[in-house]
């Protein structure tokens, strides 16, 4: 059974997030701020670039900007850690929407630049991830100076004391900056992606498009034997596929852990209530992050007996044996 990919239901879900004012990690020309440029609209809304993830999603919370994008997952580098914890446990947020795109790294200095003369680069850690395998055989002498995004590893290389003699950005910064590139495509993966997402405080649920994915935080369970095989149950025999799950420390001792998990599907979807009321049960400390549109648009094939209607028929036979 296939659900549908309505394009009606995607502007539906779209007009959810009719923000004016965002945040997003910055300065200008970091890989958010072109995650936030594919939001419809947000070109001629105000854009507020922060220094930190921590700090735009401050933003959202203390109620000066309505929505932020921040990044939460790399194809080559898994997720960004900062994001998974302010979402899960910090802050009151709910996700809106997903933005892929995808990554491509230059060399970039202030002056031109041989690949020999280059003692120390800056970037952001998750970008440094990424080029790795490159600099260790391109610049091996290379020390590697920890900027709080690309787009502001470029800019320091244009300040008075230079923080690095070269950064790895993207290539637009590095061309409105114009810094010399001093090689391009450095990425270790061709083809890798950034995910990020844009969230606001807890309000209106985008409407369910039938290519939707939802996010969630479960504290797991102490003490109980079998736990995450209890939970991973729930989602299996109601037929919801999980498409990230990862384990990060709650911060309140060792030992103490959440799943940070993404699921195929809706929470206006009987199988995804239905496993997540189930989940409650064991881990009531379950948390709703939100449902939105997937941005892939990829839709999932459903057997019968997890569809909408089946639930329904299941209900009406228990509700007419107690009537009866
Ligand atoms: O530094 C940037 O430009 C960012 O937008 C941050 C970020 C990240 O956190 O992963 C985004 C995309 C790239 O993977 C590298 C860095």
């Amino acid at each position: 059974m296939s659900r549908s990919n309505d394009p009606a239901a995607i502007v539906a879900a779209q007009s959810v997030v009719s923000a004016s004012r965002y945040s997003f990690l910055g300065p200008a020309g970091t890989f958010t701020e072109a995650a936030l440029l594919q939001v419809p609209g947000a070109d001629q809304a105000e854009r507020v670039p922060a220094g930190s993830v921590l700090t735009a999603l401050n933003l959202v919370e203390s109620g000066e900007v309505d929505a932020a994008m921040v990044p939460i997952e790399n194809s080559v580098e898994g997720g960004v850690t900062a994001t998974l914890d302010a979402i899960s446990v910090a802050h009151e947020l709910h996700i809106l929407r997903e933005e892929l795109v995808e990554i491509s790294f230059v060399l970039a200095a202030a002056a031109p630049l041989a690949l020999e003369q280059i003692r120390t680069v800056s970037t952001h850690t998750h970008g440094w991830a990424q080029v790795r395998r490159w600099a260790d055989s391109a610049i091996p002498e290379a020390e590697f100076v920890p900027a709080s995004s690309t787009a502001a590893a470029a800019r320091g290389l244009l300040e008075e004391t230079p923080v690095a003699d070269a950064a790895v950005c993207s290539p637009l910064v590095a061309q409105q900056l114009g810094l010399s590139v001093v090689q391009r495509g450095i990425e270790d993966v061709t083809g890798a992606v950034t995910r990020f997402v844009l969230v606001s405080r807890p309000g209106a649920i985008p409407p369910m498009t039938g290519a939707d994915k939802t996010t969630i935080m479960i504290p797991l369970p102490q003490d109980r034997a079998g736990a995450l095989m209890e939970l991973l149950e729930h989602f299996a025999t109601r037929g919801v596929n999980l498409c990230r799950i990862e384990s990060r420390p709650t911060g309140d001792g060792l030992g103490l852990y959440y799943f940070s998990i993404d699921i195929e599907g809706h929470i206006e979807e009987a199988r995804v209530a239905d496993a997540l009321a189930g989940i409650h049960r064991i881990a009531p400390g379950i948390r709703f992050l939100g449902s939105y549109p997937r941005a892939d648009r990829k839709t999932q094939l459903l057997t019968a007996e997890v569809s909408d209607e089946a639930f329904t028929a299941a209900a009406a036979w228990i509700s007419s044996l107690r009537h009866a």
